[in-house]
């Protein structure tokens, strides 16, 4: 099988244009076939705070009413997705910005009351069509993917990034070898977090129970490594937690 490497950008990154300009460029330099996914919850909030909108998360997701799912669609589908192909792009790469609404890619389902919580217009991931994202691929195309899916009803949902980025995994899992990398601005999983050099060289599912049990872990960390996990179960051969800087595949804490 050929492989494929599909690397996830967290809001911080995203949000720092520095940081940003420095990961396009080291994403360019990845040999082979590629695809992008993007978050960017910080500019959604601060966009949302300048216009009055209260930001809402429970456990990592975004609480999403209609004026909310209209800044998300704007920032993460807008603003983020075409800043980032432009720069692609100027670096000689053939992105293409998408949401998941695009050729229909990921499809999701809004989520039902959860514990008795509404998240409004948030969609659980249900289909991704890796078929269609490998037709691009092999014609030479650099897919960007935005964290916005659809319903197949003409709605529009907001969905974690680094959900977009395992479900994309997984899928493409049935045509590559796959290496997922989520980088952010950290240099992996950290023992401590105010010891930047802490980093935990490899978790598997046993160790993230203890680590969420005892702290080590928390807050938005712990669905992304439960993401990671679940990409590994569906056949993605390798997961990457690692610092934007270091999206090599060497750095960072390996999930097994
Ligand atoms: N053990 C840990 N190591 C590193 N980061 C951790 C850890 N536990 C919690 N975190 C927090 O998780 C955050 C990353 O999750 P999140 O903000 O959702 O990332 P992203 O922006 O990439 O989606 C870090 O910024 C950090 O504050
Ligand atoms: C439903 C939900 O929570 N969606 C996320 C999508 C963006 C995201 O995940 O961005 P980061 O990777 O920068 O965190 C949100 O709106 O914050």
């Amino acid at each position: 099988m050929n492989s494929i490497t599909v690397v996830k950008v967290g809001g911080a990154v995203v949000e720092d244009d520095a940081q940003l300009t420095d990961l396009l460029k080291d994403f360019s330099a990845i040999e082979g076939r590629k695809v992008l996914i993007h978050g960017g919850g910080r500019k959604a909030t601060k966009l949302a705070e300048k216009l009055g909108i209260e930001t809402n998360m429970v456990n990592g997701r975004r609480i999403t009413g209609k004026d909310m799912l209209d800044v998300v669609t704007m920032v993460y589908g807008g603003l983020i997705n075409k800043t980032v192909v432009a720069r692609l792009q100027a670096c000689g790469m053939n992105a293409l910005g998408l949401t998941g609404a695009d050729m229909g890619i990921i499809r999701s389902r809004k989520r039902p009351l959860k514990d008795g919580i509404d998240y409004g217009f948030v969609g659980d991931v249900e289909n991704t069509d890796g078929k269609t994202l490998s037709m691009l691929v092999e014609t030479g195309i650099i897919p960007v993917i935005a964290p916005l899916t659809h319903d197949g009803n003409g709605n529009i949902l907001n969905t974690n990034a680094d959900t977009i980025a395992a479900e994309t995994a997984k899928a493409l899992a049935r045509h590559y070898d796959v290496t997922l990398i989520y980088c952010f601005e950290k240099k992996g999983v950290l023992y401590n977090p105010d010891d930047e050099d802490s980093v935990i060289p490899v978790i598997t599912r046993e160790d993230f129970h203890k680590f969420v049990e005892d702290g080590t872990v928390a807050g938005g960390m712990i669905p992304k490594i439960e993401n990671a996990l679940s990409a590994i179960d569906c056949g993605v051969k390798e997961v990457i937690i690692t610092l934007a800087k270091a999206i090599d595949g060497k750095h960072g804490t390996v999930i097994r």
